[in-house]
């Protein structure tokens, strides 16, 4: 993707009843950039995790992709060609998971729409007979696939999806949202299988997730987008690096109580209590966590058990967040 713009006209409508009433008769847009400006490149064989909050842009720039829809300004090119000018070549090519939208047949068993979309990307039969059963085994959903969709699970139902969008053999997988709603074992299925089809197949895969342990445990590039602009690109060690210097000290206590010989007027952290656990928050930049354990065990009486708890991405990505809209 090269400087892409992606902009929507949004009709704007009155708060008041009469501006309600008058937006009927004229009409007021405003265009507001999905997408801004957005250069990127992702190699092949790459595993790309694709995160940011609410209206971010992430399906915007997946659905520019994907060639559903078409940049306002800038260059786009999948696999050599501009996605929405090639759609359909393109989606030979690749697959797609829209997490929040099914693309199986909702009355028939999973089965009936794997044989239909190889008859539509004209697989071969042989070709389709091992590619299914190389996925049906790995995902481990031989029990269900000749079960009617509308019987299975949500979980069950994401893993079929998964496998009739890999039926082609693609070169590249958007995942959009594939673990939303999952408990932990669909989750943890699902995560070890895209992992698998990485490392084994050689597929790209781009994920974006509002789960950022589904990006911590897969992903070994992350993109944070904000307001349809890149806010960080790099590894999962560069954004700890850079941004993860915040660290916890986590302290049992003997006794449920309010530890009263501690004093660090001094020092800046944050202190919280939770039952007979006291949580020490601090900046790494700021001070040395062994020299913080030391200041603990002088001053604190009554301790049974000490740790160290350091930011996951989660918490890193509130904070870069937070962090630019207090500058923004
Ligand atoms: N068809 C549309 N018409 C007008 N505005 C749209 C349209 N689709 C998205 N938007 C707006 O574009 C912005 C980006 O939306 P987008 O769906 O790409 O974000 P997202 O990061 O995928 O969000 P989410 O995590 O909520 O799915 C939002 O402000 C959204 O309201």
């Amino acid at each position: 993707m090269e400087n892409v713009v992606k902009t929507y006209r949004v009709q704007q409508r009155g708060k008041s009843i009469i501006g309600v009433v008058k937006s009927f008769f004229t009409k007021n847009y405003k265009e507001i950039n999905a997408v801004n400006n957005l250069s990127l490149t992702i190699n092949k064989g790459e595993l790309v995790g694709y995160i940011g909050v609410n209206g971010a842009g992430k399906s915007t720039t997946i659905k520019m992709l994907v060639g559903i829809l078409a940049p306002t300004k800038g260059k786009i090119s999948v696999l050599g060609k501009d996605p929405h000018k090639h759609r359909r070549e393109i989606a030979k090519r690749i697959g797609v998971v829209f997490g929040q939208r099914s693309q199986l047949i909702w009355d028939l068993p999973p089965i009936d729409t794997f044989d239909l979309f190889s008859k539509i990307y004209e697989i071969p039969k042989e070709e389709y007979r091992s590619r299914l059963k190389y996925l049906v085994e790995h995902m481990g959903i031989e029990d269900i696939v000749h079960v009617p969709v509308r019987k299975l699970s949500l979980g069950q139902r994401m893993c079929c999806e998964i496998v009739a969008s890999l039926l082609h053999n693609p070169e590249i997988l958007f995942l959009d949202e594939p673990t939303i709603g999952l408990d932990i074992f669909n989750k943890e299925k699902v995560r070890n299988f895209i992992k698998k089809l990485n490392e084994e197949l050689g597929t790209t895969v781009i994920l974006t997730s509002h789960d950022l342990s589904d990006i911590e445990n897969l992903c070994r590039r992350i993109i944070i987008i904000d307001k349809g602009s890149i806010i960080f690109d790099g590894t999962l060690e560069d954004l700890k690096t850079k941004y993860g210097t915040k660290s916890t000290i986590k302290i049992e206590l003997i006794e449920k109580s309010k530890p009263v010989n501690f004093d660090c007027n001094d020092i800046k952290v944050e202190i919280d209590y939770n039952n007979n656990f006291l949580y020490i928050r601090y900046s790494k930049r700021m001070y040395r966590t062994t020299d913080l354990i030391n200041l603990v065990i002088q001053n604190l009486d009554g301790i049974k058990d000490i740790s160290i708890i350091d930011n996951n991405l989660e918490d890193i990505v509130k904070e870069i967040y937070l962090n630019k809209h207090r500058r923004d």
